[in-house]
């Protein structure tokens, strides 16, 4: 059982009301458009100090979500609070609070990660000798080594570029981190690494957390509250006792067959 330094506080750090977004795809060339609500209208709170875990299958609308917390696509319906603020009215407030970390983080592959670093501290108008410091101190905790941050970061591994995007979401110290499947797809070690960086991050810093995971160990490990989504909808939410003693099952994975009535053992192997 980890301990929690930082209490979760009563504020709260970001709520999300009805949220509803759809994809209008054509099927074929001149095929019908057909309508795909990626998001059916989702609602839930994070409070202040809160790791939340968004758990569910692919295509469950986890990414969309965040992406829509990030600013990155408009919704079609619902209210975004985060930090007080509102999406879309606050938008760019909001950017210089957030700290995002996606699979599809942007960088320039042919440049070190210091340089990569670097180029966002510049853009975010940190100064450059301090944000060094702080991203050889974040690798480091994250497991990099000094000497690879010269490195260009197309000859890194998936996972060091991952934990160079997690250092980048970190320059600002962001209040409110928002994490699309931090660990997918990385070696044990890298998301032991990961994991534990950001256990320590929230006793530390007392960051809020909004993370998505197909990993059920992971939603357990890192987080305080876990919601299940499936098909567009946040079916079942609570600490990860809670849902267990809802569903009446042993683990978590049994109750998360139970509430949505979907596998995901499937998808994990599929993307780990
Ligand atoms: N840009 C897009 N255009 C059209 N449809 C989209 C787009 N993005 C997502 N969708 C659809 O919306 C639904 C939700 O997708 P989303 O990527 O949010 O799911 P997810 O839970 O993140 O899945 P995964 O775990 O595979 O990343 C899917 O049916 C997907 O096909």
């Amino acid at each position: 059982m980890r301990t929690i330094e930082q209490p979760v506080g009563t504020h709260l750090a970001m709520e999300v009301h009805d949220l509803r977004k759809v994809f209008r795809k054509r099927e074929g060339l001149r095929g019908k458009i057909r309508e795909e609500w990626a998001l059916k209208g989702v609602s839930f709170d994070v409070r202040e100090g809160e790791t939340y875990a968004l758990l569910g299958p692919n295509g469950s609308g986890k990414s969309t979500l965040i992406r829509i917390l990030s600013t990155l696509l408009l919704p079609d319906g619902g209210e975004v609070r985060m930090l007080g603020l509102r999406l879309p009215q606050d938008e760019t407030k909001l950017r210089r609070l957030l700290g995002r970390v996606s699979v599809d983080a942007a960088f320039y592959k042919k440049l070190s990660a210091r340089e990569n670093l670097l180029y966002a501290a510049q853009l975010y108008g940190l100064e450059p000798r301090a944000t060094e410091t702080k991203a050889m101190e974040i690798l480091e905790r994250l497991g990099i080594e000094s000497r690879r941050f010269g490195d260009p970061l197309e000859e890194m591994s998936r996972g060091m570029q991952q934990k160079i995007a997690i250092t980048r979401a970190l320059l600002i110290n962001p209040p409110l981190l928002l994490l699309d499947e931090p660990t997918t797809g990385l070696d044990p070690k890298s998301r032991r690494d990961v994991q534990g960086f950001l256990e320590d991050l929230r006793a530390r810093e007392g960051t809020t957390i909004l993370l998505t995971t197909h990993d059920m160990a992971e939603a357990e490990r890192l987080s305080d509250r876990i919601g299940f989504l499936a098909g567009g909808l946040l079916v079942a939410e609570g600490t990860a006792e809670a849902l267990k003693a809802q569903a009446g099952t042993e683990d978590l994975e049994g109750a998360f067959i139970a509430l949505t009535g979907e596998d995901m053992a499937k998808d994990e192997e599929e993307t780990v």
